[in-house]
């Protein structure tokens, strides 16, 4: 599903943020990406965006080598990644129901598709009683839970989070992995950066650790530290 092959990322001013990274991800698994502040784990996910282009190396998705791919098909490859960011970033003159349609009319849908399609991601995360609030009006975590219906409503195979529970208390956040893990569990991918020890360790999921640009472990059922 996602493949780097001796991926390396070097900024214009001369910072190597990824060293070689190699990286196999398969259809429906969930990764944790975790790494100290600098590690690396922003300038992955550019890369997987392809808001960041690469410098050495190759990286598949769904079996096409994006470092490839012309200009012009970048929206197209973006299509196949759901994304969810630590702020949210909703629209705030939309309602709940109307970020989510939105996310569907870019890429064309019917009135119709996304008349049946948005109550249902909705209900998914749990949120059919919000669909005409305003983000202003939302917590923290009914915010996230919207940002994560606009990220999957178009059913990518793919989604990334990228510290979707940052800004999030505890508790909240608890909710949230718990929506993530649905999603998962339905056979979405799902590659998550985080400095979440205690979700990390709770989970028991794969974990990939960064430092300094490097893949310093790469675990089946791991935790946050090498210790735990
Ligand atoms: N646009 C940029 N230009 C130059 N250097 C950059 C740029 N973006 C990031 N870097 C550098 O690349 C390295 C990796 O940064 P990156 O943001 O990927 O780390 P991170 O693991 O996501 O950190 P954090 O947990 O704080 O978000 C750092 O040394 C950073 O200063």
């Amino acid at each position: 599903m996602i493949r780097f092959v001796n991926v390396s990322k070097e900024y214009k001013n001369g910072v190597i943020a990824l060293y070689d990274i190699n990286i196999e991800i398969n259809k429906g698994e969930f990764v944790f990406l975790v790494g100290s502040s600098g590690a690396g784990k922003s300038t992955l996910i550019k890369l997987l965006l392809k808001e960041e282009g690469i410098t050495r190396g190759k990286l598949y998705l769904n079996g096409t080598d994006i470092t490839r791919v012309p200009n012009r098909r970048i929206p197209f490859i973006r299509r196949q990644l759901g994304v969810v960011f630590q702020d949210f970033r909703l629209l705030p003159n939309k309602t709940v129901y109307e970020n989510v349609a939105f996310a569907m009319e870019i890429i064309g849908a019917s009135p119709r598709a996304i008349r049946r399609r948005v109550p249902t991601v909705l209900s998914m995360v749990d949120l059919s009683r919000k669909a005409s609030s305003y983000p202003d009006q939302l917590s923290g975590g009914e915010q996230q839970r919207v940002s994560i219906a606009r990220s999957i409503v178009n059913n990518p195979p793919v989604l990334i989070a990228d510290e979707p529970t940052g800004n999030l208390d505890p508790d909240t956040a608890n909710d949230i992995m718990k929506a993530l893990v649905d999603i998962n569990n339905r056979g979405t991918t799902v590659l998550m950066a985080t400095h979440a020890k205690e979700i990390v360790n709770s989970m028991r999921k794969r974990v990939i650790a960064l430092e300094n640009g490097r893949i310093i472990r790469d675990e089946e059922k791991g935790g946050y530290d090498i210790e735990s």
